[in-house]
C-alpha cells in the first residue's frame, strides 16, 4: 500500500500535465514506476484507503486467461469494466471490424490465446507457458504478450498491461508484468490485484511456489477530474495492513480455469478499508 501512496504523491508533486487526445482530458503524468508484490508472503496489494472491488479485478483477469472478446462474457464473470470501452467510444462504434453490441475486438486474451499467424492458424501463448512450467521448464521466453500492433485497428483499446513474463528459479515462480499506460486511481487499483493473482494462480496450477511479482509501469497518470478526490480525500486517509488472498486448492489446471472457476473460488480475509470513492472514468 505504501508504494501505491508514494506513486500517487509523486504524481502530485512531480507530475507534468499532458493533453490526451483519445479522451479529451488532461492527465498529470510521471514516467516510470516499479512496484513489487510479495506473493510468497501473501501480502495481497489491495488498496485500503478506499473500498476496492477486487472481485471485478480477478474476474477481468480470468476473462483474459479464457481469451474472451466480449463485454457480456466479462459481465457474467462479474466484471463490468469493459462495457464502456466496448459500447461508448465513438471511434470504436464506427469501426467496421466491430461485430456488434459488447464486442471488444481482438484485444488482450484474444491475442494471448489465439494470436493469428501470417501463415495460417493461431498461437496459444498461455497453453505453451503452462505446459512448459508444469514440466519445470523455463526457456527464458515464457512470455504472454497481448501487444499486437498488426491488429490494433481490430480492437477497442490497445492493451495497457501488455506483457507478462514468467521465470522459474528452482521450484519458485516469478513474474514480471509490463504496463504502458496506467490510470492510477482506477486502473492500478485493479492491475495490482491482477499481477499478484496471476502469479499466485499460475504457480498453483503448475505446481510451484510463488515468489515475487514485479510490475513495471511506463506512463502513470491521474486524470484532471480525478485529482481533487485523490488529493483531498484518498491521500488524507491512513492505510490499513494488507489482507490475504486465498484460492480454491481444487483449481489445478488451465482447463479448470477455463471451465468451472468462478469468483466464489477466491476469498479475501482481513480486509480493513476506508469508504468507497467513486472516481470519474474516461472512455
Ligand atoms: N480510463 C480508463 N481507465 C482504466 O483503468 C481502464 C480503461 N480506461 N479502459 C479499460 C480498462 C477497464 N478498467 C476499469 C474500468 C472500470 C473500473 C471501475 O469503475 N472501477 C470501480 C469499481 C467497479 C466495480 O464496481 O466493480 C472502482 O471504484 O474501482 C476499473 C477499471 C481498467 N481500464
Ligand atoms: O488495465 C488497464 C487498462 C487501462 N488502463 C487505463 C490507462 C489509460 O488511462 C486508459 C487507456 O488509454 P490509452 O489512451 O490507450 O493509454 O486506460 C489501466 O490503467 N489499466
Amino acid at each position: 500500500m505504501k508504494q501505491y501512496l508514494a506513486l500517487c504523491e509523486r504524481i502530485i508533486n512531480e507530475g507534468v500535465w499532458v493533453e490526451n487526445e483519445r479522451t479529451g482530458k488532461r492527465c498529470l503524468t510521471v514516467i516510470n514506476a516499479d512496484l513489487e508484490y510479495d506473493v510468497a508472503a501473501n501480502e495481497f496489494p489491495l488498496i485500503t484507503t478506499r473500498k476496492s472491488f477486487w472481485k471485478g479485478a480477478i474476474a477481468e483477469l480470468l476473462g483474459y486467461l479464457r481469451g474472451y472478446d466480449n463485454a457480456a462474457d466479462f459481465r457474467k464473470l462479474g466484471a463490468k469494466t469493459w462495457d464502456a470501452n466496448a459500447n461508448e467510444n465513438s471511434v470504436w462504434l464506427n469501426n467496421p471490424h466491430r461485430k456488434g453490441h459488447d464486442d471488444m475486438g481482438r484485444v488482450y486474451g484474444v491475442q494471448g490465446r489465439a494470436w493469428a499467424k501470417p501463415d495460417g492458424g493461431t498461437v496459444d501463448q498461455l497453453r505453451k507457458i503452462i505446459d512448459n512450467l508444469s514440466k519445470g521448464v523455463d526457456d527464458r521466453g515464457e512470455i504472454l504478450s497481448f501487444y499486437n500492433p498488426g491488429e490494433f485497428h481490430m480492437g477497442c483499446l490497445r492493451p495497457c498491461m501488455h506483457t507478462h513474463n514468467f521465470s522459474l528459479l528452482g521450484d519458485t515462480l516469478y513474474l514480471n508484468s509490463f504496463q504502458r499506460s496506467c490510470d492510477v486511481p482506477l486502473g492500478l487499483n485493479f492491475n495490482q490485484v491482477q499481477v499478484f493473482a496471476l502469479l499466485a494462480i499460475v504457480a498453483q496450477i503448475t505446481g510451484h511456489k510463488p515468489g515475487k511479482a514485479y510490475h513495471k509501469i511506463v506512463n502513470a497518470h491521474i486524470y484532471e477530474d480525478q485529482l481533487p478526490l485523490m488529493q483531498d480525500v484518498q491521500l488524507k486517509r491512513e492505510p490499513f495492513p494488507s489482507p490475504k488472498l486465498s484460492i480454491n486448492p481444487d483449481i489445478k489446471s488451465l482447463e479448470d480455469l477455463e471451465t468451472w472457476v468462478t469468483m466464489d473460488d477466491f476469498e479475501v480475509t482481513g480486509y480493513q478499508h476506508h469508504e468507497a470513492i467513486q472516481y470519474p472514468f474516461s472512455v
